[in-house]
C-alpha cells in the first residue's frame, strides 16, 4: 500500500474523531481530522508548529540539511523571508518565456519520438526531460538539453540524485518519521558524487555571471543577489547565502519541483486520455484565449484560463502528490477540541500528520472522489468546498513557495501538448492507475504509456 492510501485508511477509519495519537516509529505523533483544528496548527497558532517533523542530519547530507524544505527555526525564517520575493506574480512573468522555449521544445521531442516509429509514448520520462529543463534553465542558469539529449550529462547526474535504492527508501521514510535513525544507520540521501557535481554546476554558474555582465531574469540571478546582500545585524552568523548555503538554494528548485510536476503532468495527461470531453473543451478554451490574446502563449493568457486552472486544480485533488503535512510542535500548546471542552496538552518536539490524501477523498467534502470532475472547481462550486479540505500545496507559513511556479510550469507544458497532439490511451493504458506503494510522494506505478496523435494543423 503506497503511503497516501495508508493515510487514506486511517483517516477513514477514525472520521469521526477530531484526532488521533499515533506513533511513527518511536515518536508520538497526532493525527489531525477536524478542519478547525487544521487551521489551528498551520494558520492561527503556526508559530506553535513551526517546524516540520523531517530532518536531516548535516553531517550527512550538508545539501538538504540546508533547503528550506528541511530548514527549522530562524534559519528557515531568514531563508523564507530572502526567496518569497522571487516567487512573485511579477517574476513569473519575466521568467516565462525560458519555460514557454522548453514547452516548445517538449512538443518537438514528443513529435520526434512519435515520428521515429513509437506507437505509443512513456509519459514519464518525457516529463521527468522537459521539467529536468526547466529547472536548469530558472534555477541554475544552464541548458541542460535534457530534451535534446535522453542522456544528457546534467539530467544524468541529477537524476542519481533521487535515485534510490531500498535502503535508501528506508532512510528517506525515516527523515519523516525518526530522523534519528539516519545518524545511526549513517545513510547519506544523496551520492558525494552527486554533490560534487552540483557544487561545480552551481560554482561554475556564478563565475559565468561574473564574467558576462548580462541581465537575467531567473531564479539564480534572484539568488546571487542575495550572496552579496547585507546582513541585518545579528543575523550575520546565522546563514549567509555562501558556501554549501548557497549551494542548496539552487538545489530547492530540483528537489521541490522535480518529483512533484513530473508526477503531476503524467497524471493531468493520464486523466485527459480518460476523459476525451474534458480534453476538448480544454483544448477550445486554448485556443479561444489565444485567438484574442495570442497567438504566442503569455503568462497573461494563461491567466484567462479559467477551465484550464480548474483542470489542474481537479488534477492535484484526486492526486496529491505530497499526502500528508508534517508540523513539529516547537512550544508545548493546548489544543481545544471542536466543541471546546475537552483539551489536549501537546508537548512540545510532538509531531504533527494532516492527512491530505483523507481530506480529497472524503465524499463529505468532494462526492464522488474517484470520478476526475474539474467543476468541482468552478467559481461557483469552489465556494462550497470547505477551507482546509483542499490542501495539495499545503496552508499558512510553511506552505508551497513555488506554486505560483508550478503551475505556470505545468500549464504551460499542457496547453503546447494540447495544442499539438490528441492525448488517447492506448492498449496497455489501464483503467485505473496503480499508484507506486515504494514511492514516498505519489506516482504511477510502472510505465504510463499513451498515444499523443498529432493534430492537423
Ligand atoms: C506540482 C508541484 C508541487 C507540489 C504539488 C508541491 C507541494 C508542496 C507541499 C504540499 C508542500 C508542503 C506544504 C506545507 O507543509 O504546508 C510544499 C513545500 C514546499 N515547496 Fe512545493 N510543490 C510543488 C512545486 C514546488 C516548486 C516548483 C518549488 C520551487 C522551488 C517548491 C518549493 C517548495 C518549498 C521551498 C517548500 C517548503 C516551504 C517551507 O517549508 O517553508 N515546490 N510543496
Amino acid at each position: 500500500m503506497d503511503v497516501g492510501q495508508l493515510v487514506r485508511k486511517i483517516y477513514e477509519e477514525n472520521k469521526d474523531k477530531p484526532y488521533l495519537g499515533l506513533f511513527s516509529f518511536d515518536q508520538p505523533a497526532l493525527f489531525v481530522i477536524d478542519l478547525a483544528l487544521v487551521k489551528d496548527i498551520l494558520v492561527k497558532d503556526s508559530h506553535a508548529f513551526a517546524d516540520r517533523i523531517l530532518s536531516v542530519d548535516e553531517s550527512l547530507d550538508p545539501l538538504n540539511s540546508k533547503i528550506m524544505f528541511t530548514l527549522k527555526g530562524q534559519k528557515w525564517k531568514h531563508v523564507r523571508q530572502n526567496l518569497t520575493p522571487t516567487f512573485t506574480s511579477g517574476k513569473m512573468k519575466k521568467m516565462f518565456y525560458l519555460v514557454d522555449n522548453c514547452a516548445k521544445q517538449l512538443v518537438q521531442c514528443i513529435d520526434d519520438t512519435t515520428f521515429k516509429g513509437a506507437n505509443a509514448l512513456t509519459v514519464k520520462p518525457m516529463m521527468d526531460r522537459y521539467v529536468m529543463d526547466v529547472i536548469s534553465r530558472c534555477a541554475f542558469g544552464l541548458d541542460s538539453s535534457s530534451l535534446q539529449h535522453e542522456d544528457a550529462e546534467f539530467s544524468r547526474n541529477m537524476r542519481r540524485a533521487f535515485h534510490f535504492s531500498s535502503l535508501k527508501s528506508f532512510v528517506n521514510l525515516t527523515t519523516f518519521f525518526a530522523p534519528e535513525i539516519q545518524s545511526i544507520l549513517r545513510v547519506k540521501i544523496m551520492d558525494q558524487e552527486v554533490e560534487s557535481f552540483l557544487r561545480d554546476v552551481v560554482w561554475g554558474a556564478v563565475r559565468f555571471r561574473e564574467q558576462n555582465d548580462m541581465e537575467h531574469h531567473d531564479f539564480f540571478a534572484h539568488i546571487m543577489k542575495l550572496r552579496t546582500k547585507g546582513f541585518v545585524r545579528g543575523e550575520e552568523d546565522m546563514f549567509r547565502f555562501e558556501g554549501d548555503n548557497f549551494v542548496a538554494q539552487a538545489f530547492l528548485f530540483f528537489a521541490a519541483d522535480f518529483d512533484t510536476s513530473t508526477a503531476t503532468l503524467t497524471f493531468a495527461l493520464y486523466e485527459m486520455s480518460q476523459n476525451p470531453d474534458v480534453q476538448q473543451r480544454l483544448r477550445m478554451e486554448i485556443e479561444d484565449v489565444l485567438a484574442t490574446h495570442g497567438p504566442e502563449v503569455s503568462y497573461d493568457a494563461i491567466q484567462k484560463m479559467t477551465y484550464l486552472e480548474m483542470v489542474m486544480s481537479e488534477t492535484h485533488r484526486k492526486y496529491p502528490i505530497v499526502p500528508f503535512l508534517d508540523r513539529k510542535c516547537v512550544s508545548d500548546y493546548t489544543l481545544l477540541s471542536p466543541s471546546g471542552k475537552e483539551a489536549l496538552v501537546i508537548s512540545r518536539g510532538t509531531g504533527i500528520m494532516i492527512p491530505v490524501t483523507g481530506f480529497h477523498y472524503d465524499p463529505e467534502y468532494f462526492p464522488d472522489p474517484e470520478r476526475f470532475d474539474p467543476e468541482r472547481f468552478s467559481e461557483e462550486n469552489k465556494k462550497s468546498i470547505p477551507r482546509f479540505s483542499y490542501l495539495p500545496f499545503g496552508d499558512g507559513p510553511r506552505s508551497c513557495i513555488g506554486m505560483r511556479f508550478a503551475l505556470m510550469q505545468n500549464k504551460a507544458a499542457l496547453i503546447h501538448i494540447l495544442r499539438n497532439f490528441q492525448v488517447v490511451p492506448c492498449e496497455d493504458t489501464p483503467k485505473k492507475l496503480k499508484l507506486n506503494p515504494k514511492a514516498f510522494l505519489m506516482e504511477p506505478q510502472g510505465d504510463l504509456n499513451l498515444l499523443l496523435k498529432k493534430l492537423p494543423k
